[in-house]
Order: structure tokens, then C-alpha cells, then sequence
């Protein structure tokens, strides 16, 4: 009697998982949705609404949680230092096509994520690197400008944007992966490869169950995804072997620099101080080119679908850059950007109320640990509602609205910190230790080409067609109906 009253009292003080549904019913419907991961975002909204912000869901033996609450947010990724700042083991194929996490993106938290992640930050998106780049971005934007107006001149006369966004967008981090202007079919290569593995991923995660023997029963989908990985690094390989030779031919800064040219510098100290391997640069090249442009290209949509859907936004636009630039520039340059706080305005806006992520990818725990009085257990992967926390009605007035005025003075946005240091109001970029490194590139690249756009074209519906803002979720939220539009040289 002593022993059982000692346990139930024992097991009353020992904080709970998060509330979640039964395991077995929820499997079902999941089972039954057959597509992506990513399809549980209705679901989850249902289980928070009824059951709080904190959430448990049990799909494989590890618990799936899920925190919609900006300040339990907040409190996971900022005030907790590196306690959530861990990821989950990689599973198949994750595991295969991240070279058994050697990407930043997957690595633990520890010594080599540390490296990988300061590498990348310090040698390619510090602010002076990223200005070395300045004529790869106009030579993109010449690029884009070029594919649009062909567009113009084509049956209805209505530009189809979306596929010439992500096109740019490759061109970029092509060039700054790689070191090279590659050619159009070489980048449509690299682009298809690049969201062909990335579908792969993204669908019904069945090789994280049991995979030894999910990759005998489902072998032609696992052989796809060898295949796939397989014509990735006889792409790549070439390529990252060509700068290898160049440096030790041309030596350092006689060419602008690049990912690839860091990654060759990389020892692992852990490691015997061995240098990276052929296959490690391969999934940190295809790390670098996955995370900066669908993200980017979808969120260039949106703002551009809400301009085109606002019209007297866009005017507002206009007239801000013509104030800045004077109506003679052809161009905007990288420093007349910081002048313009209407551009900066719409650009948050789009990224409060569209953000191109709805989830982080998925943290984890390395030790057991308290989150609002439930437990994290060791090893649970959890994840945080990016949407939901920008959409918070606490915080922002008529949050489904596009409303860029709120991040003007007064206003529910006004100096609002994407870091979410202080507090979170909104995290397209994540936050805390893990928060996106390239946040800084992405609202540049973000700002250059919308105010380059706007001043190049006048944007309008496609003829006898609304602007329609439904999502589609896939790996990244883009639009349900991409957004077509006529557009018109401007009249400064
Ligand atoms: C609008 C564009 C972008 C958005 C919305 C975005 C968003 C995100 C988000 C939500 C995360 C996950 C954070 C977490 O797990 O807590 C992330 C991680 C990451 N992003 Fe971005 N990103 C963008 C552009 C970029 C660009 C341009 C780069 C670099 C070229 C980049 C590189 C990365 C990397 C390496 C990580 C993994 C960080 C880590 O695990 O330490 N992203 N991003």
C-alpha cells in the first residue's frame, strides 16, 4: 500500500505531456490523408482551439508537439537559451540526403552545427560579402525584367509570374553557391533536381517507419530518391570541384567569392580537423539552395499579388521610391532601400500575413523539460505555429487584413524585431538560436525586387480576373491560383 501510494503521489507531481488526441483514431485520419506532413495544419488548428496552445501528437513512437502561443514561444526559443535549440535524429530519407546530417539545418546542436552555421553566416551573408554581390543582383534583375516583358507580348498579354520569380531567384543563389553565372539550362538543371528531392521529402514520411523494411517494401520510390541524389552530385561535384582548382590557381580575392569556396576552407576539429567530403558539400550546397528560393520567390509573390490587388498600396510605393530616387533613376540601388519605410511596411506585412513557412522545421529536447507545467520529454520533436502566431488577435487588429500601415508609427507593428529577442509578435524567420541565418539576404533580396518591380512596371489584374489569395501548402505556402497580372512600362 506504502509502495502504490508513493508512486501515485509521485506520478501526480511529475508534470504531463501536453494534452493530444487518442493515438489510434488520429493515426487513421492521418493515414487516410496519405499526402504530406504538411497536411496537418486544419487538424492541429481543431486540437488547439479545443485543447489549448500546447498540443501532443503521436504518430511514431517519439511525441509530436506543437506550440501555437507567441510567449510559450518565447519562452521555448528565447528565454530558454540552447534547451530547445537541439533537432531530432534524421530520418529516411532525410537522413540519406543530408549526408546523415551534415547540413546546418539538421545538424544536433553542438560543436559542428556551431562551425557550419558561422561559416556560412561570417563568410557569405555578413553584410560585407552580401555587397560583393550587388552585380550578380542587378545582372538577376535584367534577367527577370527581360522574362517578364517576353511574357507581356504573348497571347493575353498576362504574366504568369511565379515560375520567373523562382527562376530568379536560383540565378542568385546559383551564383553565389557556386561562384559561377551558369547557363539557362545548367541553373533549370539545378532547379529541377533541387525541388524534385525536395517533393521527395515532403511526401508521406514512410520511410521513418521501420526503414529497413520500408525500403525493401516501397523500393522503387527509395531507388528514385538514390537516383535522384545520385544525378545531384554528378551535378554538383563538377562544380565544386572547378573552384577548388580555380583558387589554387588564381589565389584568394581575385574573383568574388563564394559558399563553395568557404566550404573547401572547412576543417572539423572534432573530426581529426578532416575536411569536408565531396557528398557533406553536396547537401550543404543543396541546404544553401533549398532555404533561400522558393521561401524567397513565395513571399516576393505574395507581396507582389497584394500590390496588385491594392492599387492605391502600390501607388504609395511608387511615389515613396520617386521621392527617393528622383523620377530619372532607371534603377534602385541597394542604399536607397533603408529610405524607404512604406516598401519596408508592405514587405513585413506580407511576411506577417503570408509567411512562406508555416512551421519551423522540427526542434527537439536533449534533456527532459518544462514548458507551461507539461513536459518536453527528451527527444520529442517539436515544432511552433509560425502562422497562427502572426495571425494573433491579441496583437494585431483584423489579422487576416493586409495591412502594411500597421508597421508605421503607432502602430501594432511599429519597430516590431524579427528576431523576437524581446518578444514575439510575429516569426516567419523562426527564433532563438535556430532562427533563419539568411534573414537579412532574404529582406534584401525581398526589398530589391519588389521597389525594382513597382518602379520598372505598372502592375494590374489579368484581364476580367480577380486577385485570388487562397493557399496552397506544400513545402513552402504558396498560392493556391499563382497570380497572374498585366503589367505596363511606369509613368514617372
Ligand atoms: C523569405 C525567405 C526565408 C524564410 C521565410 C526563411 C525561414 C526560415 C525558417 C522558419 C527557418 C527554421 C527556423 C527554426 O527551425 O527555428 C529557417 C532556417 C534556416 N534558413 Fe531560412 N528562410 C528564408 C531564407 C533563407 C535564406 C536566403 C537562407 C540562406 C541562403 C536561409 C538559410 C537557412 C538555414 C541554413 C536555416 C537552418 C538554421 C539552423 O538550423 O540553424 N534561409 N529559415
Amino acid at each position: 500500500l506504502h509502495v502504490l501510494l508513493r508512486s501515485r503521489s509521485r506520478n501526480k507531481r511529475r508534470p504531463r505531456l501536453p494534452p493530444g488526441p487518442p493515438t489510434v483514431p488520429f493515426l487513421a485520419k492521418f493515414i487516410w490523408l496519405r499526402r504530406s506532413i504538411f497536411d496537418i495544419e486544419p487538424i492541429l488548428r481543431q486540437l488547439h482551439a479545443k485543447l489549448g496552445p500546447i498540443v501532443t501528437l503521436r504518430v511514431t513512437s517519439n511525441p509530436a508537439i506543437f506550440i501555437a502561443d507567441r510567449s510559450l514561444a518565447h519562452q521555448a526559443l528565447v528565454q530558454s537559451g540552447g534547451a530547445f535549440a537541439d533537432r531530432p535524429p534524421a530520418v529516411e530519407p532525410n537522413r540519406f540526403l543530408t549526408s546523415n546530417q551534415y547540413d546546418i539545418s539538421s545538424s544536433p546542436y553542438g560543436p559542428r552545427w556551431r562551425l557550419l552555421r558561422r561559416n556560412l553566416t561570417s563568410e557569405i551573408l555578413h553584410p560585407s560579402r552580401v555587397k560583393l554581390f550587388a552585380p550578380a543582383r542587378r545582372w538577376v534583375l535584367q534577367i527577370l525584367v527581360d522574362k517578364l516583358r517576353a511574357q507581356a507580348r504573348t497571347k493575353d498579354g498576362a504574366v504568369v509570374v511565379m515560375e520567373s520569380f523562382q527562376y530568379a531567384m536560383f540565378c542568385l543563389l546559383v551564383l553565389m553557391c557556386f561562384g559561377e553565372k551558369l547557363d539557362e539550362k545548367a541553373i533549370k538543371e539545378i532547379e529541377a533536381i533541387q525541388r524534385y528531392l525536395l517533393l521527395k521529402f515532403t511526401e508521406f514520411p514512410i520511410f521513418g517507419f521501420f526503414p529497413k523494411i520500408t525500403k525493401v517494401l516501397f523500393r522503387r520510390r527509395w531507388n528514385e530518391i538514390v537516383a535522384g541524389r545520385k544525378k545531384m552530385e554528378d551535378i554538383y561535384i563538377p562544380l565544386i570541384k572547378a573552384r577548388q582548382n580555380r583558387k589554387q590557381q588564381s589565389g584568394e580575392g581575385s574573383y568574388v567569392c563564394s559558399y563553395v569556396d568557404s566550404l573547401h576552407g572547412i576543417q572539423l576539429p572534432e573530426e581529426g580537423g578532416r575536411k569536408l567530403s565531396e557528398s557533406e558539400m553536396v547537401s550543404l550546397c543543396s541546404e544553401f539552395m533549398n532555404a533561400g528560393t522558393d521561401t524567397t520567390a513565395n513571399a516576393l509573390q505574395w507581396v507582389m499579388a497584394n500590390l496588385v490587388k491594392h492599387q492605391d498600396m502600390q501607388g504609395k510605393v511608387a511615389e515613396e521610391i520617386g521621392r527617393v530616387v528622383g523620377s530619372e533613376a532607371e534603377e534602385i540601388e541597394e542604399e536607397h532601400l533603408q529610405r524607404m519605410p512604406y516598401l519596408k511596411a508592405v514587405i513585413m506585412e506580407g511576411l506577417r500575413r503570408h509567411p512562406p513557412g508555416h512551421f519551423v522545421l522540427p526542434h527537439t529536447v536533449a534533456e527532459d523539460t518544462t514548458l507551461d507545467g507539461y513536459l518536453i520529454p527528451k527527444g520529442a520533436d517539436v515544432n511552433f505555429m509560425v502562422a497562427e502566431m502572426g495571425w494573433d488577435e491579441k496583437v494585431w487588429e483584423e489579422p487576416m487584413e493586409f495591412k502594411p500601415e500597421r508597421f508605421s508609427a503607432g502602430g501594432a507593428g511599429e519597430g516590431v524585431d524579427l528576431t523576437g529577442s524581446r518578444e514575439i509578435k510575429m516569426m516567419p524567420f523562426g527564433a532563438g538560436r535556430r532562427m533563419c541565418p539568411g534573414l537579412g539576404l532574404a529582406m534584401l533580396h525581398l526589398e530589391y525586387f519588389v521597389a525594382n518591380l513597382v518602379w520598372e512596371f505598372e502592375w494590374k489584374p489579368a484581364d476580367g480576373e480577380k486577385v485570388d489569395l487562397s493557399e496552397n501548402l506544400e513545402f513552402t505556402v504558396g498560392m493556391k491560383h499563382p497570380l497572374r497580372a498585366r503589367i505596363f512600362p511606369r509613368n514617372k
